[in-house]
C-alpha cells in the first residue's frame, strides 16, 4: 500500500511497475487533467530504486520484499485452498442435488408403479366382477330354464295324472251306471214279485176278514138275542116287583148326577189348566199361573233359589218386606210408593190405569220396581221382554194379541212388564226396523189406544230417546232410574252383605237337606261399617246389579276357603278387583266392544 509495494516479476519490470507504482497518484492526478506519459515519476522511480541501491539497509528491504511476496503466495494459496473448500461445497451441494434428483425420481417412478399395480388391480378386480356377474346370470338363467324345464314337467305329470282320473272316473261313471241299471232291474223284479206277493197276501186276508165278519156277526147275533131275551125277563120281574122298580130308578137318578158333577169339576179343573197352559210364550214371568200346588212348588223353586250364587236370581226372590229389598234413592222410593198406592186405588174405584215407563242404566232395580208395585197395588204381574218379539217375525202380531187376550183373565189387573221395551217400540220411521217388527208395534198400540181398566203398561228402557212417538204418548209416568250414589251403594252392599253372608233361615230347610247340599255357615270377621263406606265409596258407578254380583264374588271366595271366614282383607281384595273389572269394561263400552253404560 505504501510506495515500496512489490510484486513477483522480473526486476526490471517489477521496477519500472514499481515506477509505475508509485507514479500513480499523480498520473492519475495528471490523467485527471488529461496529460499524456509523465517522465517524471519514472525518474523518481529509478531515483529511489538508486536511493534503495546506495542504502546500506538495500538487503533488509529485499528480505522484506522477499516476505511480502512469501505472504503473498501463501495468502494466495489459502486462498486456492478456500476456492477449492467452495468447490468442494459446490461438488457436494450438487452431489446432493443430484442424489435428491435421484432420490425424487426414485419416489416418482415407485408412485407411478403403484399406481400401476393399482389400477392393474383395480382392473383385474372388475374383470373377476364382471366373469362373476356372468357367472350369476348364467347360472340365474341355468336355474330358470331347470324351473322351466321342471314346471313343464310338473304340468305334463298332472295333464296325465287328470287325464287318468278322467278316465277312471268315466269307467267309474259307467260302472256305476251298469250297477244302478242292474239295481233297477233287481228292483223291479223284486218290487214285481212283492206286488205279486202283496196280492196274494190281499186275497187271503180278504178271504180271512170275510170269515172273521161271518163269525163276529154270528157271535153278535146270538148275544142280541141271549141280551134282549135276559132283559125281556128283567123287565117282566122288574114290573111284577115294586122294590126293585124303586132301586132301579134312585140309581139311574144317581148315575145322572155323577156324570154331571164329574162333567162340572172337569170345566173347572180345565179352567185352572187353561190360565197355565194359556200363558202366551212371549210371557217370560207371571203371577197368574196359580192352580192348586203351585204355592208348593213355587216355594220349593225359591228354596232352591236362594242356594244359588247368582245375584239376578237371589235378587228376584223373597221381597216379602215391601221395598225394604230394594234400595232407591229416598225421593224415588217415596215416588214409588206413591204410584203403587194409587195404582191399587184406581183398581178399587175401577178408574183407568196410569201408564208408566222406567229408563236408567241396566241393573238399576227397574224390574224389581215393576214387580214391587203389582205386588203392593194387588194386581197380577206379567213380565215378558222386547228383544222376544223380533225374531218372532210375522207370528209377533199374533202374539201380542195373545198376551192382551189372556190379560183379560186376570180377575185383579194385570201389570204388563216390557223390559228392554226400545227393541220392539223403537221409532216405527227407522230403517232398521222390519215390517213384522212394525206391525207387533202397530198391534200394541191398537191394543192400548184407549185408557184400559185391565192393563197398566210398564215399559222399562235404557234408551228412551229411541222409543216411538206414538209409545211415549201413552205414557203417564216417566220414572228415571239413576245409578246408586255412596249412600245407596252403602245400603246395598248391606243388603247384599246380609243376603249372602249372614245365610239367615237357609240352615233349617228340608228342601236344603234333601236335594241340595246345605252351605257351611259363613262367618264375618272385622268387617266393619268403615270397610263398607270405603267399598262404598270406590264402587262409584256401580249399578245395583253390579253390586249383588260383587257380594255374590265375596261369597263364592268365603266358600272357596276352608274355613269359611270372612276377613276384611279378604273383602278389600274382592272389592278392589271388582273395581278394576268395572273400570275395564267401561273402557271396552266406551271402545265399542260392549253395550254401552250411557243413556243415548
Ligand atoms: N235398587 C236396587 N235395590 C236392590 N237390588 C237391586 C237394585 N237394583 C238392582 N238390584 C239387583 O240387580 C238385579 C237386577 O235388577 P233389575 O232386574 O231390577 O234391573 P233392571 O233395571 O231391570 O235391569 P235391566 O235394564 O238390565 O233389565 C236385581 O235382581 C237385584 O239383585
Amino acid at each position: 500500500d505504501g510506495p515500496f509495494r512489490f510484486y513477483p516479476f522480473s526486476s526490471s519490470s517489477s521496477s519500472s511497475a514499481q515506477g509505475e507504482q508509485t507514479s500513480n497518484p499523480k498520473s492519475e492526478g495528471e490523467d485527471s487533467k488529461g496529460s499524456g506519459f509523465d517522465p517524471e515519476s519514472l525518474e523518481r522511480g529509478a531515483k529511489a530504486l538508486r536511493e534503495i541501491n546506495s542504502s546500506p539497509h538495500s538487503k533488509q528491504v529485499f528480505q522484506v520484499m522477499r516476505k511480502q511476496e512469501d505472504t503473498r503466495l501463501a495468502e494466495l494459496a489459502a486462498e486456492k485452498i478456500h476456492f477449492e473448500a467452495i468447490q468442494a461445497q459446490h461438488d457436494i451441494e450438487r452431489q446432493r442435488k443430484l442424489h435428491e434428483e435421484q432420490r425424487d425420481l426414485i419416489q416418482q417412478q415407485a408412485q407411478a408403479k403403484a399406481q400401476m399395480l393399482r389400477y392393474d388391480d383395480e382392473l383385474a378386480r372388475k374383470r373377476i366382477q364382471t366373469d362373476h356377474e356372468v357367472q350369476r346370470k348364467h347360472n340365474v338363467e341355468l336355474v330358470r330354464m331347470q324351473e322351466e324345464s321342471s314346471t313343464r314337467k310338473e304340468q305334463a305329470r298332472r295333464a296325465t295324472e287328470e287325464q287318468i282320473q278322467a278316465q277312471q272316473r268315466q269307467t267309474e261313471k259307467e260302472r256305476a251306471e251298469i250297477e244302478r241299471e242292474t239295481i233297477i232291474v233287481k228292483a223291479m223284479a223284486e218290487a214285481e214279485g212283492r206286488a205279486h206277493e202283496a196280492k196274494l197276501t190281499e186275497e187271503h186276508n180278504k178271504r180271512m176278514l170275510i170269515e172273521r165278519i161271518n163269525g163276529e156277526r154270528e157271535k153278535w147275533l146270538a148275544a142280541i138275542n141271549t141280551t134282549f131275551s135276559h132283559i125281556e125277563g128283567g123287565f117282566r120281574v122288574l114290573l111284577t116287583d115294586r122294590s126293585k122298580l124303586i132301586m132301579t130308578v134312585g140309581g139311574a137318578t144317581a148315575l145322572a148326577a155323577g156324570v154331571y158333577t164329574t162333567r162340572e169339576g172337569a170345566r173347572v179343573m180345565w179352567g185352572y189348566v187353561n190360565r197355565i197352559l194359556g200363558q202366551p210364550s212371549l210371557i217370560r214371568e207371571s203371577s197368574m199361573a196359580r192352580f192348586p200346588g203351585s204355592e208348593l212348588i213355587s216355594k220349593a223353586k225359591n228354596k232352591v233359589l236362594r242356594y244359588s250364587t247368582s245375584a239376578g236370581a237371589a235378587g228376584d226372590v223373597g221381597s216379602k218386606n215391601g221395598l225394604s229389598n230394594i234400595v232407591l234413592h229416598p225421593s224415588l222410593q217415596r215416588r214409588i210408593e206413591h204410584l203403587a198406592r194409587a195404582t191399587a186405588n184406581t183398581k178399587t174405584h175401577q178408574a183407568p190405569f196410569r201408564n208408566m215407563m222406567f229408563y236408567g242404566p241396566p241393573g238399576t232395580g227397574k224390574t224389581l220396581v215393576a214387580r214391587e208395585i203389582a205386588r203392593k197395588s194387588g194386581l197380577d204381574y206379567a213380565m215378558m221382554t222386547g228383544g222376544d218379539v223380533v225374531p218372532l217375525g210375522a207370528q209377533a202380531v199374533t202374539k201380542i194379541h195373545q198376551i192382551f187376550d189372556w190379560a183379560k183373565k186376570s180377575n185383579k189387573g194385570l201389570l204388563l212388564f216390557i223390559d228392554e221395551a226400545d227393541a220392539f217400540l223403537c221409532e216405527r220411521n227407522s230403517k232398521h226396523m222390519s215390517e213384522a217388527q212394525r206391525s207387533a208395534l202397530n198391534a200394541l198400540l191398537f191394543r192400548t189406544g184407549d185408557q184400559s181398566r185391565d192393563i197398566v203398561l210398564v215399559l222399562a228402557t235404557n234408551r228412551p230417546g229411541d222409543l216411538d212417538g206414538a209409545v211415549t204418548d201413552r205414557i203417564d209416568e216417566v220414572i228415571e232410574f239413576p245409578l246408586p250414589g255412596e249412600e245407596e251403594r252403602l245400603k246395598l252392599l248391606k243388603l247384599y252383605l246380609h243376603k249372602y253372608l249372614s245365610g239367615e233361615g237357609d240352615n233349617t230347610s228340608t228342601w236344603g237337606n234333601l236335594f241340595i247340599k246345605k252351605p257351611q255357615k259363613i262367618s264375618i270377621k272385622d268387617v266393619s261399617d268403615d270397610v263398607i263406606r270405603e267399598a262404598a265409596q270406590k264402587t262409584e258407578g256401580f249399578s245395583g246389579r253390579e253390586i249383588a254380583k260383587l257380594m255374590a264374588s265375596v261369597q263364592a271366595a268365603v266358600y272357596a276357603r276352608p274355613d269359611c271366614v270372612l276377613d276384611t282383607e279378604l273383602f278389600k281384595e274382592i272389592v278392589e278387583y271388582k273395581v278394576e273389572e268395572h273400570h275395564q269394561r267401561i273402557k271396552l263400552a266406551a271402545e265399542g266392544g260392549l253395550p254401552g253404560y250411557q243413556l243415548s
